[in-house]
């Protein structure tokens, strides 16, 4: 069916709207929160700093106008003491965003106030109140952010410049001034663009190290690295926690009958077959070749089994068609669940193995609860 391309006006909006929410929701929120972190470990650096850059500039005050330079100082005190509970108020529940508008509000509006009290000051503190303006937008580069901290101090400067300076001055400063915002607000999306892509990678590249590439199972790297968290959940609040170890029977014979292709589809079903029957708060990973672990957080031992004992059927249940043919295979499982004399992530695991070991030696396609105590490791 002949689907219409969209008009051009249309296609420029999509565009637009994808420049202020191009990423699906959870990413955005993700590129969200660690824009955030970045902006609030900015400010424990840059709020003070800028803080002073505004104290200093009292300086410049006296040599432009020695008997204003009192009143101007203190103005730049008061409004940068106003400001600086945004440098690091992380504790008062303000976030960074309201904060770096705050910090920006009041401190380029201190140089603006200032600027306006002496004579020709703002033609002159023109360039370093654009300075800050693109200063922000490498900060803060998301638009509506960007606006809401530039707003105050802009309308201050344009009531100011109108007000204050005779026509000519007046209209420079308005000029430049708002020849530069938009200039300053493209720096804004051009450095969230980046940010974003800088971003994504980043997640490509966690991705990639998080997960095995072939199953969609989690990496052993990071299921040992969420284990270990949960491990000392657990412990810390006495709440019970069990893995199973799950291993293909006869995996080295699917692979040999049926082709290595065909292996790997075995490993693909199963991993998913497992997920579908593991809580949402549960995880699956790969340890290596056709061994996987489930970790199960908040389970007991009857819970584990019952829960292994689905995977394993919904694993037996499996039909994979290979040309004319059908693949089955099955897998074993061995339960371990967290105590006092298995607490640790090595001791649950060599407990599970045994288990595994104990389902293999009995007849494979079965599961077995390790016992307690924590049996010695296995040889090979
Ligand atoms: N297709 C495929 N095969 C793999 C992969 N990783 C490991 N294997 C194969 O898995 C097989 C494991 O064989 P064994 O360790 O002898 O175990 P098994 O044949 O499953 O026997 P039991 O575990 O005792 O039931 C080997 O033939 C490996 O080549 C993989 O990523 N894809």
């Amino acid at each position: 069916m002949h689907t219409r391309s969209p008009s051009v006006p249309a296609a420029a909006l999509a565009g637009l709207r994808n420049l202020f929410h191009p990423l699906p929701g959870e990413l955005e929120a993700a590129f969200d929160t660690q824009l955030d972190a970045g902006i609030a470990r900015l400010l424990l650096v840059l709020g003070p700093a800028f803080g002073l850059f505004v104290v200093l500039f009292g300086a410049w005050d006296a040599w432009i106008d020695t008997a204003r330079a009192a009143s101007t100082v203190r103005i730049r005190v008061a409004l940068v003491l106003l400001g600086a509970p945004a440098w690091a108020a992380g504790r008062l529940r303000w976030g960074p965003g309201p904060r770096c508008a705050w910090l920006y509000a009041t401190h380029a509006g201190a140089m603006v106030v200032c600027a306006a009290m002496l004579p020709e000051g703002l033609v002159l503190a023109l360039p370093g109140l654009t300075g800050a303006l693109f200063l922000l937008a490498l900060v803060e580069p998301r638009p509506r952010r960007f606006m809401l901290a530039t707003l105050p101090p802009s309308l201050l400067l344009a009531l100011l410049a109108i007000l204050n300076l005779a026509p000519g001055p007046g209209l420079h400063v308005l000029l430049l001034y708002s020849l530069s915002w938009p200039l300053a607000l493209c720096v804004a999306l051009a450095t969230l663009q980046l940010r974003r892509r800088a971003f994504l990678a980043e997640q490509a590249v966690l991705d990639a190290v998080r997960h095995d590439s072939l199953s969609g199972a989690l990496s052993r790297r990071y299921v040992t690295e969420l284990a270990l968290h949960d491990l000392a959940l657990a412990r810390r609040h006495g709440r019970s926690l069990a893995l199973a170890m799950l291993d293909i029977d006869h995996f080295k014979r699917v692979n040999d009958t049926w082709g290595h292709a065909a292996g790997d589809r075995a490993l693909c079903a199963m991993v998913r077959a497992c997920k579908e029957n593991l809580r949402a708060s549960d995880y699956i990973g790969r340890l290596g070749g056709e061994e996987f672990v489930c970790v199960m957080p908040e389970t007991g031992a009857g819970e584990a089994m019952a829960c292994a004992e689905r995977m394993r059927a919904a694993v037996a249940a499996l039909r994979l068609p290979v040309g004319t043919d059908t693949l089955r295979f099955t897998v074993s499982a061995g339960v371990a669940v967290l105590s006092p004399e298995q607490s640790g992530w090595e001791e649950l695991l060599r407990a599970a193995d045994a288990a595994l070991y104990q389902a293999k030696e009995s007849g494979r396609n079965r599961t077995v609860l390790a016992r307690t105590a924590a049996p010695p490791a296995r040889a090979g």
